[in-house]
């Protein structure tokens, strides 16, 4: 596939965009560190009391269910409703979807406030959106991303989204276009955080620039890469959450390019 990841990452450095994260309480510190790293300017803020203030300042909108209770979903819900008002573009990461009926009708009400631009989850949690009987496993998957095409088709017709399910290949879905990436190292599953950095570097990239289907890749190959660079470093999940975070700063535009296996 002809995409100029270099560009793309030049942008992203020098926007340094600034993405407004409801995340869990496991992943905070790692995701604000990930945006970071890779260039882009964090913020995490969940109070009902101003999240739409802070919308309406940030770049993008990054919902996460990881750690979900009703206050935050409250802030979730206000946060949402204005992003769509200002036509500020969403990422969902329906963490969890799946493994109890609380995240499945807390989603389900997510999605009548507004359509995300980008969904971004794991094969399991992209099922069980899409309405397939499947059972998540806590938060990780029990499924294979490759058999979560016809989910992933069927939820981006549906709210008119991006779809992007991590696994071992990663799939991103816009109505009939489908791209396959295939950077990234199984080690990846071994440190919790890894789909919602995932999820968030999606917000900065949708951040910079208009096509959220190019942004869902250039994300997915973003972490894929920055994955193979610290396995490179070290081959234990301690360390490697370290090396991950300085691949993130150290990719070169022109390594991103040469290094993204996309299909
Ligand atoms: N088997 C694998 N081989 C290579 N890369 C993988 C593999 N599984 C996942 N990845 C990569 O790891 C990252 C996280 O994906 P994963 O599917 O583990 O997300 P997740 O389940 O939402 O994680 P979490 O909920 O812990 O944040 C993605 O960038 C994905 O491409
Ligand atoms: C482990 C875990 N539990 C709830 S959220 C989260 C972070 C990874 O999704
Ligand atoms: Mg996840």
């Amino acid at each position: 596939m002809d995409i100029n990841f270099e560009q793309n990452l030049i942008n992203l450095r020098s926007q340094a965009p600034l993405v407004q994260n409801i995340t869990n309480f496991v992943v905070m510190n790692f995701t604000a560190n990930a945006l970071l790293a890779a260039g882009a300017s964090p913020v995490m803020a969940h109070a009902a009391e101003e999240v739409e203030d802070m919308v309406a300042i940030a770049g993008a909108l990054v919902v996460n269910i990881g750690t979900l209770s009703p206050p935050w979903v409250a802030g979730m819900k206000l946060a949402m409703k204005r992003a769509a008002e200002l036509n500020k573009p969403i990422v969902l990461d329906p963490v969890g979807a799946g493994a109890t009926p609380y995240r499945n009708a807390v989603l389900n009400e997510l999605l009548t406030i507004a359509s995300p631009t980008i969904i971004r989850g794991n094969a399991s949690e992209i099922m069980a959106l899409a309405g397939t009987n499947i059972r998540t496993k806590g938060v990780d998957s029990t499924a294979v991303s490759l058999d979560s095409l016809e989910a992933a088709t069927a939820l981006s017709l549906k709210y008119g989204s991006v779809v992007s399910v991590s696994g071992a290949t990663d799939l991103i879905v816009s109505g009939q276009k489908i791209a396959y990436v295939e950077n990234g190292v199984p080690l990846m599953t071994r440190i919790t955080g890894m789909g919602c950095s995932a999820s968030a570097i999606a917000g900065a990239f949708v951040a910079i620039q208009s096509n959220p289907f190019e942004a869902a890749i250039f994300a997915a190959v973003m972490m894929g890469v920055c994955g193979e660079m610290a396995f490179q470093k070290t081959q234990l999940p301690g360390s490697f959450q370290i090396a991950f975070l300085d691949a993130l700063a150290e990719i070169t535009p022109q390594n991103l390019q040469v290094s993204s296996r996309v299909k």
